[in-house]
C-alpha cells in the first residue's frame, strides 16, 4: 500500500466537515453510517463489542463492515477466525467476508504472519488507517464500524479527524475509571463534532452457572450512573461470559446469541439516525 495515497491520487477528496479535514470515500463505495468503538484502556473488551455488534447487525439483515484501526494490537480477523488476505484489484483492496458476510479490513491480514509485532511510528499508523478508508473497496454498506485503538493517542485522533463519523460508542468495564474516560471521550467527539451514541459496560456482572444468580463481581456498576450525568444513553451492561470468551478464541464470535447484545444493536440504530 502507498503511504501517500492522500497526497496523490486521493488528493481531490478531501473535504471540511466541522473545520476538519476530513477524507471523502473511494468513489466505490456507498458508506451509510461510520461508527467508531472507543476505549480508555486496552483489554476492556472493544474489539468483543465492535464484533458482536457486528454480527447483531448483520443478523438483522444490514451490510456490515468492520475497519480495524487497532493497528498494532489487531484483533478483529482472530475473533472472526479469517486469515484470507485481500485481494489487490488495481484500483483498490477486496475486504475478505467473515462467515456471514461481514467484510473486514485489518493489518493482520496483510501480514505474513499474524504474530508478527508491528512496530510502527504514529504517522505510519495514521496512514494505515486513512488507506483502510480511502483505499479499500467497501461497496455498498449500511455500517461500518471502526474499532479504534485503545485510549486517545494519535492513532484515535487520527480517525475521529479523518473519517466521516455519525457516531462514538464508548466501551467501559467496572475497573475502568469510567467517569473520567466517559469524560474525556465527550471532550474529544465534541471537539471533533461527533456525536456519542452511548457507553457499553462490559464484564458489568455474572450468572452464576449453578444457580443462575447475578453476581456484581467488581461491586455495583458505575457505568449507568457514569452514562446518566453525562446524559448520554446507557447502550448495554454485558456480562462475563466463559461461552463468549471460548468461541472468541476460537474465531467463532458469529456463533453468540444474547438478547443483551441484540438491545445494543436496536439501541445503536436508533440513536444514530436521530
Ligand atoms: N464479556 C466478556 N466475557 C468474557 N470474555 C470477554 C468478554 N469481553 C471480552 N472478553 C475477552 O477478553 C479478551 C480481551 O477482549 P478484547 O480483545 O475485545 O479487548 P480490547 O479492549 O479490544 O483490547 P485491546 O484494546 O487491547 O485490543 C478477549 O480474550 C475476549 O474474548
Amino acid at each position: 500500500m502507498n503511504q501517500n495515497t492522500e497526497n496523490n491520487n486521493h488528493e481531490g477528496h478531501r473535504v471540511n466537515a466541522g473545520g476538519i479535514g476530513r477524507l471523502a470515500p473511494n468513489e466505490l463505495n456507498r458508506i451509510k453510517n461510520v461508527i467508531a468503538v472507543m476505549s480508555g484502556k486496552g483489554g476492556v473488551g472493544k474489539s468483543t463489542v465492535t464484533g458482536l455488534l457486528a454480527v447483531s447487525l448483520q443478523r438483522e439483515g444490514h451490510k456490515v463492515g468492520i475497519l480495524d484501526a487497532d493497528i498494532t494490537g489487531p484483533s478483529i480477523p482472530r475473533i472472526f477466525g479469517i486469515k484470507k488476505r485481500p485481494e489487490d484489484m488495481g484500483f483498490g483492496l477486496i475486504p475478505p467476508e467473515t462467515s456471514s458476510g461481514i467484510r473486514i479490513m485489518s493489518l493482520n491480514l496483510l501480514l505474513n504472519n499474524e504474530d508478527e509485532p508491528v512496530i510502527w511510528r504514529g504517522p505510519l499508523i495514521a496512514g494505515a488507517i486513512r488507506q483502510f478508508w480511502t483505499d479499500v473497496v467497501w461497496g455498498d454498506l449500511d455500517y461500518l464500524l471502526v474499532d479504534l485503538p485503545p485510549g486517545t493517542s494519535d492513532a484515535p485522533l487520527t480517525v475521529l479527524q479523518s473519517l466521516p463519523l455519525n457516531g462514538l460508542i464508548i466501551v467501559s468495564s467496572p475497573q475502568d475509571l469510567v467517569v473520567m474516560v466517559v469524560n474525556k471521550a465527550i471532550k474529544m467527539a465534541e471537539m471533533m463534532n461527533i456525536p456519542i451514541l452511548g457507553l457499553v459496560e462490559n464484564y458489568a456482572y455474572m450468572i452464576c452457572p449453578k444457580c443462575g444468580e447475578k453476581i456484581d463481581v467488581f461491586g455495583e456498576s458505575r457505568g449507568k450512573k457514569a452514562a446518566e450525568d453525562a446524559n448520554i444513553p446507557y447502550l448495554a451492561s454485558l456480562p462475563i461470559d466463559h461461552k463468549l470468551s471460548e468461541l472468541c478464541d476460537k474465531g467463532e464470535i458469529e456463533k453468540y446469541q444474547s438478547d443483551n447484545v441484540k438491545d445494543m444493536a436496536s439501541w445503536v440504530k436508533i440513536n444514530v439516525h436521530m
